[in-house]
């Protein structure tokens, strides 16, 4: 599969700014699709043009602001999907044919609706975006109402922010096809997004549609959940879950997630994700280093009160712990700031202890250069690795050199071992756990040369959770090192380190009858096997899923290994897109196959 995507300088005006759809591997089919010039026209001016390229991720966005020169592939943002079914009913005839032409024939009105979403800046992370992200549910329910679903859109309460207010959360909706009880009952649920993940929950829908545009019975009867925090944690949709465990859930066989992509070109089916605990440690305020005892809150206010200078916040914040039955646990944090003002580093350097250099320090010892995580406890719980694990491992086809060239590196974490194989560099995407830090809030981030020192930061990081990491375990881990890090360095500064997210590793058995109903669906459609792989990213939800509900779960993706999830230029290919809504018309009925235990 080949890229074809058309160049646009991001952040520039752009005169002729195009996003293509490719029909990879298929050079006649190649068609591109012009997104940019209509988003043009509807929003006027090119720079916001530029903006709908960034509603995939704040980290596109910063691209953007930085003006810099990239490819605008095809950018979406991830909803997912979740299926599950009931009972079989005897002989169905599958019109693989009549179906599958029918999405040749309206590729064009897919790939129309596929602009008309990513337009939509549905960006759970941003909060000024949040009415778009309202409105894309509404556009989901409208669209799956237009296709003749039973349709209903739940509010599942609001998100405290960073500033203490809350806002809504944006609804859940659900939708139902078929209630036929002697059939299998699929149920799709959609997380959020865009390209990561829009095209598979669009793909979902049309699978659906195209049945019903062809007056095709559905072969199982088709439940969908679709939610929009998926990126941020999935905020909500636990009670959600819980609530509905004994109503829209009670009768669902299995679930199916395609929020996720293929290994390489070839198609995939994924069994296990990694879960990830996400951590802010906040180093709170400058102390003047004559002042230099650490003071209690109340000391603090006593000290500079009523100066105005201090101010004392109390606020709750989001702590969660996802893939498990009490999914919130609540914390009161005391959360002090001295004061408010950054500092000029040539009249203030050197008399005071700056949070940006207790931070750093403390950053760094979480992980080694050779990629060890340093916290105590971490390593020691993960389980070992298999036989088992390590032979599907050594099955897969995966060529190191190929990846290094896709993501641009010169050499991988592992390489440099004597006998570093694809195995240990899979192992170590999907098997073990890992640390990433994602930035830093308050730090001056922007080109120039500010010589500020920035009164409070936010170091934020995650750790990637596998078997058998716990993330309540792991939060203590992680603070009571960081403590005694920060403690020798005898700052007066105050650390709280807070874990904002907890979501769990989640695991199935791929020998389930549910695979053999994908991997037949994949023979169909795409005419070879698929691999059998693992995802090192998170779906929150998934063994929460898997938890209540009892019912197994496969991940279907449909994305390229390529696509570029969370990054400057995500796409999915016109091919992915197309063929992936076959796979999924054809994976329901394979799925109606299944023989009820
Ligand atoms: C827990 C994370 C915020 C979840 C996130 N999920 C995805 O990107 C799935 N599309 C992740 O970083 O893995």
């Amino acid at each position: 599969m080949e890229e074809n995507i058309t160049e646009c300088l991001v952040g520039q005006p752009c005169k002729a700014p195009r996003v293509s759809l490719d029909t990879s591997g298929d050079p006649e089919a190649r068609q591109n699709i012009d997104v940019l010039p209509a988003l043009t026209q509807k929003l006027g001016k090119a720079h916001q043009v530029v903006s709908i390229l960034g509603l995939l991720s704040e980290h596109q966005r910063k691209t953007n602001e930085m003006r810099k020169r990239t490819k605008a592939g095809d950018q979406m943002k991830g909803t997912r999907s979740v299926c599950f079914l009931l009972l079989f009913t005897g002989v169905f005839s599958f019109r693989f044919q009549e179906l599958t032409q029918y999405v040749n024939t309206h590729q064009e009105d897919f790939v129309q609706t596929l602009k008309e979403w990513i337009a939509v800046e549905s960006d759970s992370s941003d909060v000024t975006k949040r009415p778009d992200l309202h409105r894309m549910m509404e556009m989901t329910a409208e669209k799956l109402k237009l296709i003749g679903g039973k349709v209903e859109m739940s509010d599942i309460g609001t998100q405290m922010i960073a500033n203490g207010s809350s806002i809504s959360l944006p609804k859940v909706v659900t939708a139902q096809f078929g209630e036929d009880p002697t059939k299998h009952t699929v149920w799709n649920l959609y997380g959020r997004g865009a390209s990561d993940n829009k095209a598979p929950v669009l793909a979902w829908i049309h699978a659906v549609q195209v049945y019903k545009e062809l007056n095709i019975e559905l072969p199982v009867n088709v439940k969908l959940l679709l939610e929009g925090m998926e990126e941020t944690g999935s905020d909500g949709l636990y009670e959600f879950i819980e609530k509905q465990k004994d109503s829209f859930l009670v009768d669902v066989d299995y679930i199916i997630i395609s929020d996720c992509v293929w290994l390489s070109k070839r198609p995939a089916i994924t069994y296990g994700t990694r879960g990830n605990c996400y951590f802010f440690a906040e180093d709170l305020h400058v102390q003047m280093a004559m002042k230099s005892s650490v003071l209690s809150p109340a000391e603090l206010l006593t000290q500079f009160h009523p100066n105005s200078s201090l101010t004392l916040k109390l606020s709750i914040p989001a702590h969660k712990i996802l893939g498990q039955s009490s999914w919130w646990i609540e914390r009161e944090v005391q959360e002090v700031e001295g004061p408010k003002k950054d500092l000029h580093s040539g009249v203030y350097g050197g008399t005071v202890i700056e949070p940006m250099t207790d931070l750093i320090g403390i950053l760094d010892k979480l992980i080694s250069a050779e990629g060890q995580i340093l916290v105590p406890g971490i390593r020691e719980a993960v389980e070992p690795l298999s036989d088992e694990e390590w032979k599907r491992l050594q099955e897969i086809q995966f060529d190191l050199h190929t990846y290094k060239q896709e993501i641009g590196v010169t050499r991988l974490m592992y390489s440099n071992k004597a006998r570093a194989t694809h195995v240990e560099v899979l192992a170590h995407r999907w098997r073990y756990p890992t640390v990433s830090i994602h930035g830093i809030e308050g730090a001056f981030s922007s080109s120039g040369t500010k010589t500020v020192i920035p009164a409070k930061v936010i170091g934020k990081f995650s750790i990637r959770q596998v078997p058998n990491m716990d993330p309540p375990t792991v939060e203590k881990q992680v603070s009571d090192y960081l403590h005694s890090v920060f403690a020798k360095r005898k700052s007066p500064n105050k650390l709280n380190v807070t874990m904002v997210i907890g979501a769990k590793p989640w695991l199935a058995d791929p020998k389930h009858m549910l695979y053999e109903a994908g991997k037949a669906a994949i023979r169909k459609v795409f005419g070879e096997d698929p691999d059998l792989i693992r995802e090192g990213g998170t779906i929150p939800i998934a063994q929460a899923f898997q938890d209540v509900t009892g019912k197994s779960i496969i991940m279907l993706p449909i994305g390229g290994f390529d696509d570029g999830l969370h990054s400057q230029n995500e796409k999915i290919s016109r091919y992915n897109y197309i063929e992936g809504t076959k796979l999924f018309i054809t994976f329901l009925n394979e799925v109606s196959q299944i023989k009820k235990s």
